[in-house]
C-alpha cells in the first residue's frame, strides 16, 4: 500500500521518518503496559512492597505522559504530511493533465476526474494521516508487548505468538477478496452516480413522454446492480472477518489456558500470571484493529490506484526536433491512408482527404462513419495507428503541442462556456483583442443579435458551462472564439441537435466568415444550408471516403451522396 503512494508520492526518507516514530509510539505504549508487570508484582507480594510499587506507578505516569506527547507530535506531522500528500498529488495532477492529448477527456472522463480530485486525494492523504500510524501502532505495540513477555515467561510469550501466523494466514488469504469487491462496489457506484447525473439531466425528455423513474431503465439497472455488488461483497467478507475473530479468540483463550496451567503448576507466579493475563486482553485489542485497518486499507488502495491512473496516463510522444508548418491565413491538411480503432474497434480504415490551405471540406455521410473522428485525429486527439495525418506538410506527430494547438481551432458540437460573462468567454481566445475586434468577430457570427438581446449584454453571465444560452448560441460564441483566435484550421463539428432557422443560418454565416479570412476549415456538416456554403465535399463511409467533389459534381455522380442529398431535401421539404 505504502509502496503504491510512494509511486506517486516519491518522498522515501519522509515517510521512513515518520513509520519510525509512529512505531516509536506504538512502543512506548507497549512499554506502558509491560510496566504493569513490575508494578502488580509489587502490589500482589506478601506482604505488599508499597515503596516499589509507588515507584513503579511513577514510571507507569511517566511513561503514559511520554506516550501522550510523543502521539500528540507524530499526530501533528502525520497531518502536515497528509496535506502536503494531497496537495502535491492535486498539483501534480494539475500538472500532467495538461500534458495528456485531448482524446484523454473524451468520455466519462470529467466524472472520472472530478472523483479523483475531489475524493480519492484525500482518502489517499488520509493513509498517512490515519491508517498507516495505526497500522504501524497496531503492530509495534503488541509486538513490544510480546517481546516484554518472553523476558517474563518463554512459554506465556509462545503462548502469546501461537495465532498470529493463523491471523496473518487469514489477513492475507482475504486481502484479494476485499479489494476486488472494494474494486467491484466502486465501479457499480460510479456507474450508479452517472445514470443518476443521467436521469436528472434527462428529466425534460422524460417527463415529455410522461415517464416516470419506474420507466427509467438505465439507472435502475445501475441501481439494481449496485445493490447486488454490496450484497455480493457482504456475503464475501463475512466469512473471513468471522475467520479473524475467531483466530483472535483462539489466540486469547491459548494464553489464558496457558497462563492457568503455568500459575497452578507453581511455574510462574501468580502476580505474574495476573499481569500477564491482563496484557492478553489489551494485547488482542489491537489484533482485532489490524483487520478492521486492513479492510479501510484496500479501499485506499482502490483511490491510490485512480489517482495512479490519472498520474500514469501517457502523454503522446513529443517530437525532439519538433517542425513548425509553414503558416499563413490557411494551412493545408492532408489525411494519408489513416487508419484508427477505438480500443480494437476499427472506424477509419485508409482513409485518404487533402484540403488545400485556405479551403473548406464539408464531412457528410452515415452516422457513426467516423467525421468526427477525422477531425479528432486532425488536432491530434490521439495518433493514427496507421498512415498519417499531416498539417502544411508536416506530419502532426513532428509539431509541438504549442504550435499545434495554436494553429487550429476547434468548434465542436459540445461548446463549453466558462461561467463568466459572454465577454470574458471570447476573451479567452485573444486575451489582447481590442473592443473592436471583439464586436467584429461577433458581428461575423452573428453573436451579436444574441448579445443584443440579452438583459446585461457583454457582460450578461453565461452559468456554468454556458447553460444560460442554447446550444446553437454556444456554437456561435465558439465561432467568434475560433475567428478572434486566428488560427490558421478550423475544425467545427456542427451541432446534430435540431437548431432553430436562425442559430442554423449563424453556423453557417460564421463558417463563411472564416473561410473569407483565408482559413482553412473542416466542418462536420448535417445541414443542407452549411454544406453548400464549403467548397468540397467528402462522403465518409465505412471508415473512408467513398466520394469527394464539389456539390454539382457529386449530384451529377448519382452515388452516395446524390442518394444521401435525395433523402434529406425530401426530409427538409416536409420539414
Ligand atoms: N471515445 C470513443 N471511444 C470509443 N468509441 C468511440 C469514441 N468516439 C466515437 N466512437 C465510436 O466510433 C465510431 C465513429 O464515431 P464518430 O463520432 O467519429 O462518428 P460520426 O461519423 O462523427 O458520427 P455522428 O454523425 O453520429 O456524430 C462510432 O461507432 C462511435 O460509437
Amino acid at each position: 500500500m505504502i509502496e503504491r503512494l510512494l509511486r506517486l508520492w516519491p518522498h522515501e526518507a519522509e515517510m521512513r521518518r515518520l513509520t519510525a516514530g509512529y512505531a516509536v509510539a506504538g512502543a512506548l505504549q507497549g512499554a506502558l503496559l509491560l510496566s504493569l508487570v513490575p508494578l502488580l508484582r509489587a502490589l500482589l507480594a506478601e506482604p505488599v512492597k508499597a515503596g516499589e510499587a509507588a515507584g513503579w506507578l511513577g514510571l507507569v505516569l511517566g511513561l503514559g505522559a511520554v506516550y501522550l506527547a510523543a502521539q500528540a507530535r507524530i499526530k501533528a506531522i502525520g497531518y502536515r504530511t497528509a496535506n502536503r500528500v494531497m496537495r502535491d498529488l492535486q498539483h501534480r495532477m494539475g500538472e500532467h493533465l495538461r500534458l495528456l492529448p485531448l482524446g484523454w477527456f473524451v468520455g466519462n472522463a470529467s466524472g472520472r476526474l472530478a472523483r479523483t480530485v475531489a475524493q480519492s486525494t484525500p482518502s489517499a492523504a488520509g493513509t498517512v494521516s490515519h491508517l498507516w500510524p495505526e497500522l504501524v501502532s497496531a503492530v509495534a505495540t503488541p509486538l513490544t508487548v510480546v517481546v516484554g513477555v518472553f523476558a517474563v515467561d518463554w512459554r506465556m510469550g509462545l503462548a502469546f505468538l501461537a495465532a498470529v501466523p493463523l491471523a496473518v494466514g487469514v489477513l492475507r488469504r482475504s486481502g484479494p477478496v476485499v479489494r476486488e469487491t472494494q474494486a467491484a462496489m466502486d465501479a457499480a457506484s460510479a456507474e450508479a452516480a452517472g445514470r443518476a447525473i443521467e436521469f436528472a439531466q434527462a428529466q425534460p425528455v422524460l417527463r415529455s413522454t410522461g415517464r416516470t423513474l419506474a420507466g427509467f431503465a438505465p439507472l435502475e439497472r445501475a441501481l439494481e446492480e449496485q445493490r447486488r455488488t454490496f450484497r455480493r461483497a457482504l456475503t464475501l467478507h463475512t466469512l473471513p472477518q468471522f475467520a479473524y475473530t475467531a483466530v483472535v479468540q483462539l489466540g486469547f483463550t491459548a494464553v489464558l489456558l496457558t497462563g492457568v496451567l503455568l500459575v497452578s503448576g507453581g511455574a510462574v507466579p501468580v502476580a505474574d500470571g495476573i499481569a500477564l493475563l491482563v496484557l492478553a486482553a489489551r494485547f488482542v485489542e489491537p489484533l482485532a484493529v489490524v483487520a478492521n485497518l486492513f479492510g479501510a486499507i484496500r479501499v485506499a488502495e482502490v483511490a491510490v490506484d485512480r489517482v495512479g491512473e490519472i498520474l500514469e496516463a501517457r502523454p503522446l510522444p513529443e517530437s525532439e526536433a519538433p517542425v513548425e508548418p509553414a503558416r499563413g491565413a490557411g494551412m493545408a491538411v492532408e489525411l494519408d491512408s489513416v487508419d484508427f480503432a477505438y480500443e480494437g474497434a476499427p472506424v477509419l480504415a485508409g482513409l485518404s482527404l487533402s484540403v488545400p490551405a485556405g479551403g473548406s471540406c464539408a464531412l457528410v455521410g452515415p452516422s457513426g462513419a467516423g467525421k468526427t473522428t477525422v477531425l479528432r485525429l486532425v488536432a491530434r486527439f490521439w495518433d493514427a495507428d496507421g498512415g498519417a495525418v499531416r498539417l502544411g506538410g508536416v506530419d502532426v506527430r513532428a509539431v509541438s503541442t504549442p504550435t499545434l494547438m495554436d494553429s487550429v481551432a476547434i468548434v465542436f458540437q459540445d461548446t463549453y462556456l466558462f461561467d463568466g460573462t459572454i465577454e470574458e468567454n471570447l476573451r479567452l481566445a485573444a486575451p489582447g483583442a481590442g473592443a473592436a475586434e471583439l464586436r467584429s468577430a461577433a458581428a461575423a457570427a452573428r453573436l451579436d443579435e444574441v448579445v443584443d438581446r440579452l438583459p446585461d449584454g457583454w457582460a450578461t453571465r453565461v452559468g456554468e458551462g454556458g447553460a444560460s444560452v442554447s446550444g446553437g448560441e454556444r456554437q456561435r460564441v465558439a465561432i467568434a472564439r475560433a475567428l478572434l483566435k486566428d488560427a490558421p484550421v478550423v475544425l467545427l463539428d456542427e451541432a446534430t441537435a435540431a437548431l432553430d432557422a436562425e442559430n442554423e443560418a449563424a453556423v453557417a454565416a460564421g463558417m463563411r466568415a472564416l473561410s473569407a479570412q483565408g482559413k482553412t476549415v473542416i466542418a462536420v456538416a448535417h445541414r443542407l444550408s452549411t454544406i453548400t456554403g464549403l467548397d468540397r465535399i467528402a462522403f465518409v463511409e465505412g471508415g473512408r471516403v467513398v466520394e469527394h467533389g464539389s456539390h454539382e459534381e457529386l449530384l451529377r455522380l448519382g452515388g452516395r451522396y446524390a442518394a444521401f442529398w435525395a433523402h434529406r431535401s425530401a426530409g427538409a421539404e416536409t420539414g
